[in-house]
């Protein structure tokens, strides 16, 4: 099944710089095993936002929820997940 997912990341302004940094890198390492197996196939910057569009291919709602809510910047996003069907017209 495939989701498309917009991740919001809201830092707090009082975050030490350090342990945002830390958070990041987590995320960082966490998000390319994910690209790595194949669960996470798109990841795309929203130009100008500290925001990406996302999609994930996983079997299950339970499963993305499973992996959004171990994403170490969970506490810090707002996520609008969209799931996607097979447009009639797609020749894919
Ligand atoms: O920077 C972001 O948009 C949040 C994020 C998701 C995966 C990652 O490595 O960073």
């Amino acid at each position: 099944m495939l989701y498309l997912v917009r991740m919001d990341v809201n830092l707090p302004a009082n975050l030490p710089e350090d342990q945002a940094t830390a958070i990041k890198e987590k995320e960082k390492a966490y998000s390319q095993g994910l690209q790595r197996d194949g669960r996470w196939p798109h990841l795309w910057r929203v130009v100008g936002q500290y925001a990406n569009y996302s999609v994930f291919d996983v079997e299950s709602n339970d499963e993305l929820q499973e992996l959004l809510q171990n994403l170490p910047l969970f506490p810090y996003m707002d996520i609008e997940v969209t799931a996607l069907a097979k447009h009639p017209s797609s020749i894919s």
